[in-house]
């Protein structure tokens, strides 16, 4: 490190760089270096920026700067002691950041490791030295390879020998074992390239620890990082390392794993492909799946997207031939079939506690034959909400358009969207009644009346609220997977990936409000859920049986989960999602504003509506969001679609332009290629 600040002399050259900042542009800094002895593009550089000191990328080093001499600052560290990110992982995240709207430094560092982007070297120092200690190569054999089926050794093979970039759809009904699909594809990969590393990708933390077993066996004395949000900042920065120096040779994660540095990238695996949690929800929304596929693209390698219910994105391009479908349709364990799907008409029998008659007596069945259960119902909490009945006050919140739900162990009303909590309230509010009554139920208050109806079996909850301690979901998945659980009851927290070999029953609760939401996207999500959840069913050869409580036994979409026909149903929706001119067959993006009033919110999205000319994009009027109100601000949202994808982005690019420079007192935010509208 040099510390000259008395430029002239000293020779030196300028780097441009961006940083993690709101800002959409780079910035340059003079670095005091002789000729020869640049640093690089790809490194990261320490410099001071708005008084503070932060970490930045260098994306350019220049001989000369436009910048004015007084106002270059020096650059105050290089990292010099860490290898580059290449020119492809910059032009990932510059594409990322291109094709989402965002600055450039807003997707890049936030990429990285915490401890990289730390003023001190400490913890750099400590990873780098612990990893060099590491023997990558120690030789064993691996074990219990199991024989594939004719289904899943094409699959295999198809995957394992691809070479270029090759996108596969791997269609696989629940249970048909694309799991081993991927592994033995990967050791074909593994085994023809000494250094090619693997990116595979799970929707969901909780299925981490599962397929990291199943890997560590598979490839025993091969390192494996994992990169997700719940490592320490110390282990995230040496799993992160070890995938960039090329020495993890798979890395398994979670969608922020997208953005890993890997020199020798072979091969992706998404798994579970449809699932919404590919998207982020917040700040830079982007699809890793779909950016998984740019990736594969730029390098020239294969991609399998792997699901029992693909997306209908996924499945168009299929159709379409863009992706190379590879089909599963059997169970893999011998004798293993589907589930019997059934429909409880709740009409007539209303049953008790929120369980019908038949639902009873089939978890009694499973009990006396010492078989497992599993219950879902997507909503956490005792009840969405209390009321009362004499003057009927309801549990608003006062800062959401939301009920505050009641949460019973803790005795509190809670608002799942501003996390506002209250005690609750002995009497009614308005009227004093104390008689006030909760209305609908949750997780916690099906199992409570699960507990008084069967005293004597073994009932675990798995929800967010009974897995906020770090390490109790794998806890709680473990002790189901060892047999010391008979009744499973959860949210979509259990729906999907696990492999639960002693599950024979699964009782759906409750789907219907899916049924009739505005969001177009409801369907196609309620289809996949439901036919996930329905296959965590008999996945080890015994019968099973799944049923499904509903008011509404003639809908269509029950029809298709009781025939397991997602090729029909997909194929039905893609025609309405044709016919209404809806993705994938346009392409939208989601302009948000949220301000203390609405009318300020809506307006300035009128104004954004109106203030570029726009040929070939529709650009609809401002409404105000479903939930309009979320701590006490206001949102409203603008839709813009175009059937050409290149005519959006290149609208979007000038419309952002044009709304920064509004300096709008209004947060606003843009998603592109929206999944809730
Ligand atoms: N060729 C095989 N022979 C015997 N058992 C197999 C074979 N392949 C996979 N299995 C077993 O089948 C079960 C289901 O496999 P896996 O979990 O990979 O299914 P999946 O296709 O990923 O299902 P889902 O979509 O529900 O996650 C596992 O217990 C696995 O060990
Ligand atoms: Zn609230």
């Amino acid at each position: 490190m040099s510390t000259s600040n008395q430029a002239p002399v000293t020779p030196h050259c300028f780097l441009e760089v961006v940083i993690d900042t709101p800002l959409n542009s780079s910035f340059d800094y003079r670095w005091p270096c002789q000729p020869g002895d640049e640093p690089l593009p790809g490194q990261l550089a320490l410099v001071s920026f708005a008084r503070r000191e932060v970490m930045a990328l260098i994306v350019a080093v220049k001989s000369t700067s436009d910048v004015p001499p007084e106002k270059l600052k020096d650059a105050l560290a290089v990292r010099g002691e860490l290898a580059p990110l290449s020119g492809r992982w910059l032009a990932l995240a510059r594409f990322a950041a291109e094709y989402y709207q965002r600055p450039l430094g807003e997707v890049a560092l936030p990429g990285l490791p915490k401890n990289l982007r730390v003023p001190k070297t400490v913890a750099l120092g400590r990873a780098l030295k612990k990893l060099a200690k590491l023997d990558a190569g120690q030789d064993s054999t691996a074990v219990g390879m199991p024989v594939l089926n004719t289904a899943q050794q094409e699959a295999a093979d198809a995957i394992g020998g691809a070479t270029g970039f090759k996108p596969f759809l791997l269609w696989g009904v629940t249970g048909s074992g694309k799991t081993e699909v991927y592994l033995q594809a990967c050791a074909q990969v593994l085994a023809r390239d000494p250094q090619a590393q693997i990116l595979i990708m799970v929707p969901e933390i909780n299925l981490t620890p599962q397929l990291e077993g199943n890997i560590r066996a598979r490839f025993p004395g091969m390192m494996l990082a994992t990169l997700h949000s719940s490592l320490s900042e110390g282990e995230r920065m040496l799993h992160w390392l070890a995938a960039h120096l090329g020495q993890a040779r798979i890395v398994l994660g979670t969608r922020l794993s997208l953005l890993a540095s890997l020199p020798h990238l072979q091969l992706i695996v998404i798994d579970e492909e449809h699932d919404p949690s590919y998207k982020q929800q917040e700040g830079l929304r982007y699809s890793a799946r779909d950016l998984a596929v740019w990736r594969a693209h730029q390098l020239g390698i294969p991609i399998v997207l792997g699901s029992a219910t693909p997306s209908l994105e996924s499945w168009h391009h299929a159709r379409s031939g863009r992706y190379t479908r590879l089909d599963l349709r059997e169970r893999a364990v011998q004798d293993a079939v589907l589930p019997r799907v059934r429909l409880i008409d709740m009409e007539r029998d209303r049953g008790r506690d929120g369980l019908t008659a038949e639902m009873v007596a089939a978890l009694r069945l499973r009990l006396e034959r010492g078989e497992q259960s599993l219950l879902f119902l997507n909503r956490r909490g005792y009840a969405p909400v209390i009321s009362c009945d004499a003057c009927g006050w309801i549990s608003d919140c006062t800062r959401c358009t939301a009920f505050m739900v009641l949460h019973k162990p803790e005795n509190r009303l809670r608002c799942h969207h501003c996390s506002l909590e209250l005690r609750i309230p002995r009497s009614c509010p308005t009227c004093g009644n104390v008689d006030i009554q909760p209305l609908g139920r949750g997780t916690q208050r099906v199992e409570e009346g699960l507990r008084a109806m069967f005293p004597e079996a073994r009932i675990l909850r798995i929800d967010a609220d009974s897995t906020r301690l770090k390490g109790s979901a794998q806890a709680a998945f473990d002790s189901v997977h060892r047999g010391e659980v008979d009744i499973l009851i959860g949210t979509q927290m259990v729906a999907k990936g696990h492999d639960f070999k002693k599950l024979t029953l699964v009782g759906i609760l409750n789907p219907d409000t899916a049924l009739f939401s505005q969001d177009y996207r409801a369907s196609e999500r309620l289809f996949a859920q439901l036919m996930q959840v329905a296959g965590r069913a008999g996945r080890a050869g015994a019968p099973s049986e799944v049923l499904v409580q509903t008011r509404y036994v003639q809908h269509p979409l029950y029809g298709a989960v009781m025939r397991h026909d997602y090729e029909r149903f997909a194929g039905q929706l893609l025609d309405e999602r044709r016919e209404a001119g809806l993705p994938p067959y346009m392409y939208q993006a989601l302009l948000r504003a949220e301000a203390r009033e609405l009318p300020i919110a809506i307006a300035f999205l009128e104004t954004a509506r109106d203030c570029l000319a726009h040929d070939g994009i529709l650009i609809n009027d401002p409404i105000p969001m479903t939930m309009t109100r979320v701590h006490n601000m206001d949102r409203a949202q603008l839709l813009v679609e175009s059937s050409s994808r290149p005519a959006l982005q290149a609208f979007l690019r000038e419309w952002m332009e044009a709304l920064r420079a509004m300096k709008a007192r209004v947060k606003w935010s843009l998603e592109v290629d929206p999944l809730d509208i």
